[in-house]
């Protein structure tokens, strides 16, 4: 990049059990034309995808809930409702989100739609989510869902009619932001 007003200086790798946990150091050349140096810790986590399941005529959408100890560490719960959802894992995220949305719910739908692609959180993630919307019936569902318990999963079905699901958008109840997102985009686009 040509006049890139960053410089990487260094990535110091913390801690690498599972994605790499980076100290970086920078220079920023700020607007007043001076450089300025800066460390952060950034957590080199995986990409993403994450998927609204809407059944149009029911009026109805496919969530989950499931514990998320980062939450816990920060007040909540832990028991989060969120739209079905996964990490790549090196794979197209089309198909790695049927196959997400398959183990997780037990449906097979027809087609997934691509709706947007977010940075998850950008000063600490390197992470991306890749949004996706999905029309299913009662009649696409071929399996039990609920994750891979051999992999630590234990995920809860909770199907929730839009007026509810928006209710509790609106409540704070629902507070993942990925499955905030799809449900205000299912507002402002599907509904
Ligand atoms: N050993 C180990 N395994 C892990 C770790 N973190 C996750 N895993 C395993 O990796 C799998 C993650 O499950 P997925 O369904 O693929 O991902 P997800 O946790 O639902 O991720 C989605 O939601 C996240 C939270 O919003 C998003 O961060 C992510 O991008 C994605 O959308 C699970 O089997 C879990 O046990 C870890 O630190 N150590
Ligand atoms: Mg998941």
């Amino acid at each position: 990049m040509q006049d890139d007003p960053i410089r990487i200086i260094g990535q110091d790798v913390l801690s690498d059990q599972y994605c790499p946990l980076k100290q970086v150091t920078y220079d920023q050349r700020c607007s007043d034309g001076s450089w300025q140096r800066q460390t952060r810790e950034v957590y080199e986590s995986a990409s993403g995808a994450a998927v609204l399941l809407y059944d149009r005529d029911r009026r109805t959408v496919q969530l989950t809930r499931q514990f998320r100890i980062g939450s816990r560490l920060a007040g909540h719960d832990g028991f989060l409702v969120e739209a079905a959802a996964g990490m790549l894992d090196g794979e197209d995220p089309e198909q790695r989100i049927r196959d997400e949305i398959f183990e997780e719910t037990g449906y097979r739908v027809e087609r997934v739609d691509k709706v947007l692609e977010l940075f998850a959180s950008p000063a600490s993630l390197t992470e991306r989510v890749h949004y996706f919307v999905a029309a299913f019936t009662p009649a696409m569902r071929e399996a039990k869902g609920g994750g891979k318990r051999d992999e630590g999963e234990d995920i809860e079905l909770v199907e929730l009619s839009y007026e509810d699901a928006f209710a509790r958008v609106a409540s704070g109840e629902i507070a993942d932001a990925k499955t905030v997102i799809l449900l205000q985009y299912l507002q402002l686009h599907l509904v």
